[in-house]
């Protein structure tokens, strides 16, 4: 089954409904964007969040002792970097890790291999911020991709309605929406629950 993340989660009432309708991650932002929240703030969902459900805090090109603080006070189980943060960088600071691409052409592709994570995120690129902008990038980039699909996080303009397509053609790990789940820029319990279960009924072709 595909799992889904659920980012940039802002409300008690949102991460409740991503829980209970089966979502596998939540992501916080902790970066610029209008879904920005501080550690505390993030520290508060959380208490709403199962062991079960793995807690992403999504950072740009942040410094270690910024990654360090909120991994420690809100509990993260993994850290997304969606800036242009060095393999080394996430190496050194060691933590369970998301490493996100903004694909413009096959050269950004390729880049992927030369991290060591545990996901790669493929996502389109940012427009105000960096991510988070509810376009789609291009799919069949990824069909000569070398890192393994069932490492592969597919994000960009996912919403209840590509989300099969989607799935059907790149056959990921798993699938991360924002936009797609919003309504007049605020998160919708109700899209929450139709995307989740669209991208959980839906078999790729290797999971
Ligand atoms: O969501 C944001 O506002 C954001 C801003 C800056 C860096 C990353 C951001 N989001 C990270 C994510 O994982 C998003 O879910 C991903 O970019 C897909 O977003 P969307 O196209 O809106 O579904």
């Amino acid at each position: 089954m595909t799992k889904v993340k659920i980012c940039g989660l802002k409300e008690v009432e949102h991460v409740k409904a991503a829980v209970d309708a089966g979502a596998s991650f939540i992501g916080f932002m902790f970066a610029p964007s209008k879904r920005q929240i501080t550690i505390n703030h993030a520290k508060e969902l959380a208490k709403h969040v199962p062991t079960h459900v793995k807690k992403v805090g999504v950072f740009v090109n942040p410094t270690k002792e910024e990654v360090c603080e909120a991994v420690e006070t809100v509990g993260l189980d993994f850290v997304q970097y969606h800036g242009h943060e060095s393999a080394d960088f996430i190496q050194e600071l060691g933590f369970p890790s998301i490493k996100a691409f903004s694909i413009r052409g096959y050269e950004d592709v390729e880049k992927a291999s030369q991290y060591d994570v545990d996901y790669y995120l493929f996502d389109a690129p940012g427009t105000d911020f960096a991510g988070g902008s509810g376009r789609v990038f291009d799919w069949t980039l990824l069909e000569e991709a070398t890192i393994s699909k069932d490492r592969v996080i597919l994000a960009g303009g996912l919403n209840c309605k590509n989300v099969c397509p989607a799935i059907q053609q790149v056959s990921p790990f798993g699938v991360d929406v924002s936009s797609g789940v919003e309504r007049d820029g605020r998160k919708d319990a109700d899209l929450i629950k139709k995307f989740i279960q669209a991208a959980t009924t839906v078999k790729g072709v290797y999971i």
